[in-house]
């Protein structure tokens, strides 16, 4: 059995602006009272409907929000003891889409993934400058490595992002949603990088079937809650999915390579595969 690399106890946060406008008995909380802990090398996908907690579980994860109860420790302390160097050598973040640094090149966009492992104006070695040539290319961008980020598709933008959070070399990586904009091909490109790196990886993702298919790990949350955790099969139940995401489901492994697959259906769904006759 490996170590736990993140022990979460009774873990709740609510964000201060909002618990600062509120009375605290109502101030409402985007997480309530986790208890669970991340292993080494687990890939593990957050999901649950829009505004269940999981970016703001993200945040917690990588030491940029703290806990407003409960606690939250890496690899045995709390993120708040560590420095921000030292945290981003351990901990690499690639959040929701974010706008890309002006005026410079992919190069030199994933090159930033350096930073924490230098000094100021330590100059990059051959070695960093292969690391990042290597970044580039395990996410297909090799060719646009001199190109200007303002020329870059929403994907193409993503994976560099992804890029850099390889150079940053951390043991621990935190995506938001790391294939919103990808294409198919690339979903998968990257969701199988993210699986071979045999890091450990905690990515939010809506894409049920992906999750199923690459993360070992599920974690089901809804309204700030933890619903499930564990193995796909143990979260992807038809009932819980259909509790929390308010639609009914079907979930059944793939006929050739066992993967589960969700399929939801509405009201709608059902009358028209009734009227013909059940069979289509
Ligand atoms: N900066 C903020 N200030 C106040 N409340 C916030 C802030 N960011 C998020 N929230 C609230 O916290 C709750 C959880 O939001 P969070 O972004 O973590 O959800 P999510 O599961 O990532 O949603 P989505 O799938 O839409 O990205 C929501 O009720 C949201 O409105």
């Amino acid at each position: 059995m490996s170590a736990a690399i993140y022990t979460l106890e009774q873990l709740s946060f609510s964000y201060p602006s909002v618990a600062k406008h509120r009375a605290k008995s109502i101030a409402k909380n985007a997480l309530k009272h986790l208890s669970l802990d991340i292993q080494a090398n687990d890939f593990v996908g957050i999901i649950g409907p829009n505004g269940a907690g999981k970016s703001s579980l993200l945040q917690l994860l990588n030491g940029s929000a703290l806990p407003t109860t409960g606690s939250l420790l890496l690899a045995g302390r709390p993120t708040y003891r560590a420095t921000a160097k030292q945290l981003a050598k351990r901990v690499a973040t690639v959040a929701q889409m974010s706008a890309p640094p002006i005026g410079l090149s992919c190069f030199q966009v994933a090159a930033m993934g350096l930073l924490p492992h230098k000094r100021w104006f330590e100059a990059d070695t051959d070695t960093d400058r292969q690391q990042v040539q290597l970044a580039l290319t395990q996410v297909g961008l090799a060719d646009k490595q001199q190109d200007s980020t303002a020329t870059l598709s929403g994907g193409e933008l993503q994976r560099l992002f992804i890029a850099r959070a390889l150079v940053q070399q951390a043991g621990i990586l935190l995506l938001d949603e790391p294939t919103n904009h990808l294409d198919i091909q690339y979903q998968h490109q990257v969701l199988q990088l993210l699986q071979r790196l045999g890091k450990t990886v905690v990515c939010c993702i809506h894409d049920l079937n992906l999750a199923a298919r690459y993360c070992n790990k599920l974690m089901l949350l809804n309204q700030g809650e933890l619903v499930a955790y564990g193995a796909p099969a143990e979260v992807l139940k038809p009932d819980l999915l259909e509790q929390v995401f308010g639609l009914p489901c079907e979930v059944l492994p793939h006929s050739r390579f066992g993967w589960l697959q969700v399929t939801f259906f509405s009201a709608q769904d059902t009358q028209q595969s009734a009227g013909c006759g059940g069979v289509l």
